[in-house]
């Protein structure tokens, strides 16, 4: 397998922020962003400010309207854009090719995985997850991150990881696609329930029992769908979930924040909010929960909060009365 030039599909937080990264581990870089202004910005004053402010951009990498052909293609755009983008796309393009998913969430109506959506759309190329604790200002300044790479030919995935390991960026090869995808979507929604916790001011006490049993329920549902629960030991599980979890730089955090504090989902989104993803994964796993029986108290809890079906104060009182049960 050819693996020297990359091209990334989606230019905003994290596809520039990838392109960084293959371009820091000594890959040729075309970088496909929809905004012609934005396209010039980057390969003239190498910079991508309203996504990764000042950062400077590596000379490796090259902006274009069109997608490049590559040998590695990494599609780094809203989960819920995911088919799309790949649809607009020549075939020939992901062909026989390695694609690389970084969208953490899961698709609207169909319930659908990243990889699932990639194989609908182009079923001859070869899918690999990528999914860990990595914002993408940390990714694009070159500051230390780790990340699970997950393929399903171990071979081929060491070798991936390999093109795209650099200095301060270090993909582990896995192979559970599902636990990963699973692991990077569901995060996404514990977020918000972690930044309501804070905005709410229920202590960090709260904040960590959450993220346990948060940890507990991710477990019940990877191992329901398919996938293996030792993958929520590894970066794409613990470690994601934690960074996610506590930090206000987290989007889905400082949303889950702003529910908190009693905003409405359609004044936070009218607010100019960032992009989001526990909010259109959150009914989809709640709905995944519910048609393969597994106990996923805090996803629902979390739908109840965004849908307005019931307040901050109210699911918390249902979490606490739940019948007492052993830890395991
Ligand atoms: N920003 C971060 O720190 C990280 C983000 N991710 C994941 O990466 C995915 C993308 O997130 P961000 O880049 O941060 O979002 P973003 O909001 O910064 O950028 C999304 C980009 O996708 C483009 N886009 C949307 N639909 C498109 C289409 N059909 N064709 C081409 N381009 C399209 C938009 O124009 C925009 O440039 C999300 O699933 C997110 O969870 C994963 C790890 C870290
Ligand atoms: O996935 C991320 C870090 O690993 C980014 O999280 P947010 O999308 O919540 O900012």
């Amino acid at each position: 397998m050819r693996l020297e030039t990359v091209s990334v599909i989606g230019g905003g937080a994290w596809g520039t922020a990838l392109a960084q990264a293959a371009a820091m581990a000594g890959r040729t870089v075309s970088l496909m962003a929809r905004d012609a202004a934005q396209v010039d910005e980057i390969n003239t004053s190498r910079t991508n400010v309203r996504y990764l402010g000042a950062q400077q951009l590596h000379p490796a990498i090259t902006a274009a309207i069109a997608a490049s052909p590559a040998d590695i293609v990494i599609l780094a755009v809203p989960a819920q854009s995911s088919r799309v983008a790949l649809g607009a796309l020549d075939p020939a393009l992901l062909a026989g090719k390695p694609v690389v998913l970084s969208a953490k969430g899961l698709e609207t109506g169909t319930l659908e995985r990243q990889s699932e959506i990639l194989l609908d759309m182009a079923p001859d190329s070869i899918p690999f997850v990528l999914s860990g604790p990595s914002f993408a200002a940390d990714v694009a300044a070159g500051r230390p991150t780790a990340v699970t790479l997950a393929g399903d030919d171990a071979n081929e995935t060491s070798a991936l990881a390999a093109a795209l390991a650099g200095p301060s960026f270090r993909p582990y090869a896995a192979d559970d696609r599902i636990g990963v995808e699973i692991a990077g979507a569901l995060k996404n929604v514990y977020a918000l329930a972690c930044g309501a916790v804070e905005g709410a001011g229920l202590g960090a006490s709260a904040r960590s029992a959450l993220i346990a049993r948060a940890y507990a329920e991710m477990a019940r549902m990877v191992s329901a769908m398919g996938g293996s629960a030792t993958t929520l030991t590894g970066l794409a599980g613990l470690g994601d979930l934690t960074l996610t979890c506590t930090s206000a730089q987290s989007r889905n955090y400082q949303f889950g924040m702003a529910l908190g504090r009693g905003q409405s989902v359609e004044a936070i989104m009218a607010g100019g909010a960032k992009l989001a993803e526990g909010v259109a994964t959150t009914p989809v796993a709640d709905a995944l929960a519910r048609s393969l029986a597994v106990e996923a108290p805090l996803i629902q809890a979390v739908h109840a909060v965004l849908s307005g079906s019931a307040d901050i104060a109210t699911v918390v009182a249902g979490l606490m009365s739940r019948p007492l049960k052993r830890e395991d």
